[in-house]
């Protein structure tokens, strides 16, 4: 029988003590501010770019990447992949500045997780007590990551690709499989955050939308309507989406990505389209389109683990709030 206290008796006996508390304030003032402002998708950007340094072939921490904050520091953040990312580390220090015992690699997590539900997504079943790096000195290096040219393997939209494969499917395994160590199940589950976010000109490049509402793609018009609660407001005009209702997270990047394919006011990259036609990935694709509840326990599940790689725990083991 397995032991039903691994991870979740520090929770249940109000284990992390005072940083449990500090951590559900700060996600009182993450709702807040989710809100006011429509940051859902920066904030899950920059989490998963704080995990997506780890590679699993590195044993020492904080060497081997992942959530541990590092991504607050220029070293990390200067990082061409993380264009544009500042902004989202601006918006979290004024909070961890008021709760400064919560460590900085459970904050970006925590607002990553609290966009994803206040955007409509599933409820993902978080864990916290990360140990954050303390100086920029432990960075990762853009080149450190064996096979791949630049931003610590972090994965390209396009050919060429930063780690010499001649096609999307393969760079995505060679990413999330060999340097993470995802499935190709997780692989198509936790590319599905796409349902949400933009694509910026001044940020990736990767699209020709930029700033402000003379830049901006039909969808992302500061008149358009993109939450779940149909509230008219999307925080800042600009860039183009995957989805229409880019600030509503659902299943719609796997049932409308047809539409994403064919209007040019919508982005599809070959990395997203490697999901839908790749043989071992497609199958995934095709279930989290039919059906929704399918790829949300899925999702979170992804989310989770990327959430928790390379993590160093205090309490060991971590605790939850
Ligand atoms: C499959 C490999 C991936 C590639 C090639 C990729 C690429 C990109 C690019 C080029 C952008 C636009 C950035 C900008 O111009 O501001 C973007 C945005 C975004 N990505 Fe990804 N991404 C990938 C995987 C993921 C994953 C795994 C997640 C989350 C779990 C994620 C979440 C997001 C979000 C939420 C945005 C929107 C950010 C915003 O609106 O500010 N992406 N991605």
């Amino acid at each position: 029988m397995g032991n039903i206290c691994s991870d979740g008796c520090f929770g249940m006996l109000g284990g992390g003590g005072k940083q449990a508390s500090e951590l559900k304030a700060c996600r009182e003032e993450l709702k807040k501010l989710i809100d006011d402002i429509n940051c859902h998708p920066i904030l899950v950007r920059l989490a998963w770019h704080d995990s997506g340094t780890y590679d699993q072939r590195i044993k020492d921490w904080p060497a081997r990447g992942g959530a541990n904050g590092a991504i607050r520091f220029d070293p990390e953040m200067n990082m061409g992949a993380n264009a544009g990312l500042a902004k989202a580390r601006g918006y979290l220090e004024d909070i961890q500045k008021k709760h400064p015992s919560v460590s900085w690699a459970d904050l970006i997590q925590l607002a990553s997780a609290t966009a994803i539900e206040m955007a409509g997504g599933p409820k993902i079943d978080m864990k916290y007590g990360r140990v954050s790096v303390t100086s920029p000195s432990e960075c990762v290096g853009p080149k450190s990551r064996e096979g791949f040219g630049g931003n610590a393997g972090l994965p390209d939209a396009k050919p060429p690709f930063g780690c010499g494969a001649s096609s999307a499917p393969e760079h995505l395994r060679n990413v999330f499989g060999k340097k993470m160590g995802f499935t190709d199940q997780e692989i198509v589950a936790i590319s599905g955050a796409h349902t949400i976010g933009r694509v910026f000109k001044e940020r990736s490049g990767a699209c020709p939308f930029g700033y402000t509402d003379a830049a901006a793609s039909k969808y992302t018009k500061s008149t358009c309507v993109a939450r779940k609660d149909n509230k008219p407001k999307i925080g800042m005009a600009g860039g183009a989406a995957w989805t229409k209702n880019w600030l509503t997270f659902d299943n719609s990047y796997y049932t409308k990505y047809k539409d994403a394919m064919e209007d040019s006011d919508l982005m599809w990259f070959p990395t997203d389209q490697a999901l839908h036609e790749d043989p071992v990935f497609k199958p995934f694709f095709q279930k989290y389109a039919e059906d929704q509840s399918a790829f949300f326990a899925d999702y979170a599940k992804a989310h989770k683990k990327l959430s928790e790689l390379g993590a160093k725990w205090e309490p060991a083991g971590g605790f939850k709030i």
